[in-house]
């Protein structure tokens, strides 16, 4: 029983023609916190449908602490999640849904349940049909995390909660980890899979197509400056060739470059034109996906 906390070997989910998951090889530590990025429709929630054994594998096995998936009584008491549609009793308060869950689970630290909900600020006396998603969410997040499971498998959990919540959220999922439980954390928010994971797979059309730990990730998104200019706009090929610059082209009024590493060397090039102004961003998810997919081209 010392394995990783998850594993996946081959693991595939076709729907009809569709392969939603294509033979993925995962493994998530003990300990650790996962990011599992990928744009819409990747196979993120249907890999952790299959985790939870919601989701029959077309291809493929799965584990959780050692236990093959499909030994869902034994897999399921390691495990809370969070979905990514958050399905719930609608006639039940809050709290009743978290004595319910703590009764079938048998595991719950009350002080903790408690701890929870006043760490997330959560209302447990309505009715499960009045909360807001957001307020949803934070009820599925303490139903997975009272109980102090081994792995936490949570689908895109933060995308209703408001930024003070996230952080609180983050601070949750690090003491997790530090106590030794594993994280798998769905996300197209890469603020948050930066801030929070130790590692992250970025996941395309079913299939892995990068582990990398964070300080990697981040050297592949460097950064994306927008440059307006006063007079004609010089073509691309003028900056293509600076050290540093992964893309170029044309915005309106001027010119929009990518840039890896220092900046120094595009900074001395656009001084030379005529700049109106300039602006630094990160790149989104999206860009940094597609400088991948260009290196790896
Ligand atoms: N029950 C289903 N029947 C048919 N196709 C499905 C089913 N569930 C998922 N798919 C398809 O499988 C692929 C992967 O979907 P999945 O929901 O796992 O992606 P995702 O990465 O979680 O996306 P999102 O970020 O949008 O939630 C998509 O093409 C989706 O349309």
């Amino acid at each position: 029983m010392d394995g990783p906390a998850i594993r996946t070997e081959k693991l595939t989910k076709r729907f009809g023609p569709v392969v939603a998951v294509d033979g993925l090889d995962l493994e998530v530590r003990r300990g650790e916190i996962f990011g599992f990025l990928g744009p819409n429709g990747a196979g993120k929630s249907t890999t952790i449908r299959m985790l939870l054994g919601l989701a029959r594998p077309s291809g493929g096995r799965a584990w959780l602490m050692d236990v093959p998936v499909d030994d869902v009584e034994r897999a399921h008491r390691h495990v809370g999640h969070v979905a990514g549609e958050v399905a719930l009793w609608p006639q039940l308060t809050g709290a009743e849904t978290l004595a319910y869950l703590g009764d079938l689970s048998g595991r719950v630290d009350a002080a903790f349940r408690d701890e929870l909900v006043e760490r997330l600020r959560f209302d447990p006396g309505l009715r499960v049909r009045a909360y807001s998603k957001g307020n949803r969410q934070k009820l599925a997040l303490i139903a997975a995390l009272m109980t102090r499971p081994d792995v936490l498998l949570l689908d895109e959990p933060t995308s209703g909660l408001d930024p003070l919540m996230e952080a609180e959220f983050q601070a949750l999922a690090r003491e997790a980890a530090a106590r030794g439980q594993a994280v798998l954390l769905s996300s197209h928010i890469l603020g948050e899979v930066q801030d929070v994971c130790h590692r992250v797979g970025i996941l395309r059309a079913g299939r892995l197509v990068e582990v990398a730990e964070l300080a990697t990730l981040r050297a592949l998104g460097g950064t994306v400056l927008e440059a307006l200019l006063a007079g004609p706009v010089p073509g691309t090929a003028d900056l293509a060739g600076v050290p540093g610059v992964t893309a170029v082209e044309p915005i309106d009024g001027g010119l929009r470059v990518s840039v890896s590493g220092p900046p120094g060397p595009v900074l001395a090039r656009l001084s030379t034109y005529p700049l109106v102004r300039l602006r630094s961003r990160e790149p989104s998810l999206e860009e940094i996906f597609l400088s991948y997919y260009e290196d790896a081209r």
